[in-house]
């Protein structure tokens, strides 16, 4: 898949400044790494080589405080999947968060509030490329969600070929978008239906719920829950069980269940974008945004 809609320009300027992070640009070794050890990765996303198992991947997505999905965000995460696609020596990825408690608190909402509609419909082609990118990847991948996981957190993990949670009663993981006073986009809900079925989706989905460990593994949205300190290498032992897999059929039978889901995106994107920016530049929406976001900052006290 070409990595083409509108982020040339972001692009070049995000790779700027890794030309200056000694060892952090794409494919170089890293500072500190042994000899051959490849390390790559950008300011938001770390990308180390698994040491306990060869051909893995482990990306760290280090965007504080709640690993949001900014535009940048979505950019360098994009990048390095690409790298990761392109790098024969990569056979599978395990997505995990390296911000404490929080594996993506979703899509920035401040890239929707108070934005012109240019900007909205490049921030919407970076999310639709991120979602195409993860849930149509060669690679096994694999969410090893170490905290909570709201709405675009929960299509990224929901993307993964398989999802371990960490049993942590303050993780919860769902597409809570009508609590926003939005909606979950249909390629969204296509991913949830598919995942848990029709009725629980529906009721998920209006309902906005969150669902913490037990209920997630309850109703399917995870496929594993385990104790906080094993969600890595209970990743690890599932990515080894996906990798004895031959890739080629692995991949064939992937893209066989996952391409109609796809499809139905890749055949109206700019529709999509349209429909994206027309319902967010709604005042009602905007207003039920700000709420939101005051509500936020109000829980702080
Ligand atoms: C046709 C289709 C139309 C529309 C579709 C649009 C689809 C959208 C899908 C989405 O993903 S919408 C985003 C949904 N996300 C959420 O509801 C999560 C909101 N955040 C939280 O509930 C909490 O922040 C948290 C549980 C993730 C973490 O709690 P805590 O550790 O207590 O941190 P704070 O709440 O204090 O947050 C710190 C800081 O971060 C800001 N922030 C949090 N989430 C977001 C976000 N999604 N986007 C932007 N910013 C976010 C928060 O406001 C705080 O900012 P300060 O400046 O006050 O420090």
């Amino acid at each position: 898949m070409a990595l083409t809609v509108g982020l040339r320009p972001l692009t070049r300027a995000l790779l700027r400044p890794w030309a200056r992070v000694p060892g952090a640009a794409l494919g170089r070794p890293a500072a500190g790494s042994g000899d051959g050890v490849r390390c790559f990765g950008s300011p938001r996303v770390l990308v180390e080589p698994d040491p306990a198992a060869v051909g893995v991947a482990v990306m760290k997505m280090r965007n504080p405080p709640v690993n949001s999905l900014s535009l940048e965000f979505l950019t360098e995460l994009l990048i390095s999947l690409e790298k990761l696609e392109n790098d024969k020596t990569f056979r599978g990825i395990i997505i995990t968060s390296d911000c404490p408690g929080i594996f993506s608190a979703g899509l920035d909402l401040l890239e929707m509030y108070g934005r012109d509609p240019a900007h909205c419909a490049e921030y919407w082609k970076a999310v639709q490329e991120l979602w195409l990118r993860v849930y149509l990847s060669n690679l096994v991948v694999i969410g090893a969600i170490n905290g909570i996981s709201p709405a675009g957190g929960c299509l990224l993990s929901l993307s993964c070929d398989y999802r371990v949670l960490a049993n942590n009663p303050k993780y919860a993981i769902g597409l809570n978008e009508t609590l926003l006073g939005i909606i979950a986009p249909f390629w969204f809900k296509d991913v949830l239906v598919n995942t848990i079925g029709h009725r629980a989706a529906e009721r998920a989905l209006q309902l906005g719920f969150l669902f913490p460990p037990s209920d997630a593994l309850q109703v399917g949205i995870v496929d594993q829950v385990v104790p906080e300190d094993q969600v890595q290498s209970t990743a690890r032992s599932v990515m080894a069980q996906w990798l004895a897999i031959p890739d080629h059929a692995r991949q064939l039978t992937k893209n066989l269940v996952r391409k109609p889901t796809a499809d139905r995106l890749l055949q109206q994107r700019d529709a999509d974008i349209q429909n994206f920016v027309r319902f967010i530049s709604r005042d009602s929406i905007q207003k039920s945004l700000h709420v939101y976001l005051e509500k936020l900052k109000q829980k702080k006290g």
